[in-house]
């Protein structure tokens, strides 16, 4: 990457889907090293804004870069991990063989059976190598997903709602493997729509109706707005006194 560029760049971005102003002018930047945090209410353009960020979503103006390239370039196909919402994993074939497809199709350099396994264990499936997929919980499917994501060691990892229906004790060793890869150097984007999930953040990208309405560490965030969580604050900044 190149040095002092951020991971993510984004500049007055609009995208209309249908009749929704989905963003209506959002811009922030991203660097390596640290979990940031997207959040915001159902329907708020989390997911719009993510798949601008790979690159498969239409946008009306603005520019979106990531590490210096335009969102989507075919040269960043194996440098950024992107997980949507649904399972994108094959149900009838087991973890390793799902990971071992993967890797031949990304072209994962590095010897794909050893990096197939590197992925496997970072999310904590060595005990359910072998089984197939339709067998497992949702918890361990999501985790297939975000194994899939981790192949060939991308810089940056788009994960939309990673979290969402799991139980919290997976819900907490997830966010601690995020923070394992930041600590590695990644650049990791996750969203929620759980406010308590903020607290867990290097960084915050608070949004509300296509608008961004925070861009600072938790802690900024509650002392700006006088509150003791993040859902007061979102609701501070809501409901403040109008401009
Ligand atoms: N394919 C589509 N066509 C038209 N409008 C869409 C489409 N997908 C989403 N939208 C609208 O765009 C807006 C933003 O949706 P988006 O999925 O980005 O929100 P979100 O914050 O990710 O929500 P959720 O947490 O429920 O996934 C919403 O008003 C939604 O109804």
């Amino acid at each position: 990457m190149t040095r002092g560029a951020g991971v993510i760049d984004v500049r007055d971005l609009v995208v209309r889907r249908g009749r929704v102003l989905a963003l209506n002018g959002v811009g922030f930047s991203t660097r390596p090293g640290a979990v940031t945090g997207l959040l915001g209410p159902s329907g708020c353009g989390k997911s719009t804004l993510m798949r601008a960020v790979v690159g498969v979503q239409v946008v009306t103006s603005g520019t979106v870069e990531v590490l210096g390239l335009p969102a989507g370039d075919r040269r960043l196909r194996d440098r950024v991990g992107y997980v949507t919402q649904a399972s994108s994993v094959y149900d009838d074939l087991t973890v390793a063989e799902n990971l071992q497809f993967f890797a031949r199709v990304l072209g994962v350099h590095g010897g794909p059976s050893s990096e197939v396994d590197r992925c496997i264990d970072a999310v904590d499936l060595r005990a359910a190598r072998d089984q197939v997929v339709s067998r497992l919980s949702g918890g361990q499917r999501s985790r297939v997903s975000l194994a899939v994501a981790l192949l060939g060691t991308p810089e940056l990892l788009v994960l939309d709602e990673p979290t969402v229906g799991l139980d919290p004790v997976l819900r907490r060793d997830l966010w601690a493997m995020f923070h394992a890869l930041a600590d590695a150097g990644t650049a990791v984007l996750v969203s929620s729509h759980v406010m308590d999930e903020a607290e867990r953040c290097d960084r915050l990208l608070l949004m509300r109706e296509g608008v961004l309405l925070a861009d600072e560490t938790p802690a900024e965030l509650l002392a700006r707005t006088g509150t003791t969580d993040v859902e007061a604050a979102f609701l501070a900044l809501v409901e403040g006194p109008a401009a």
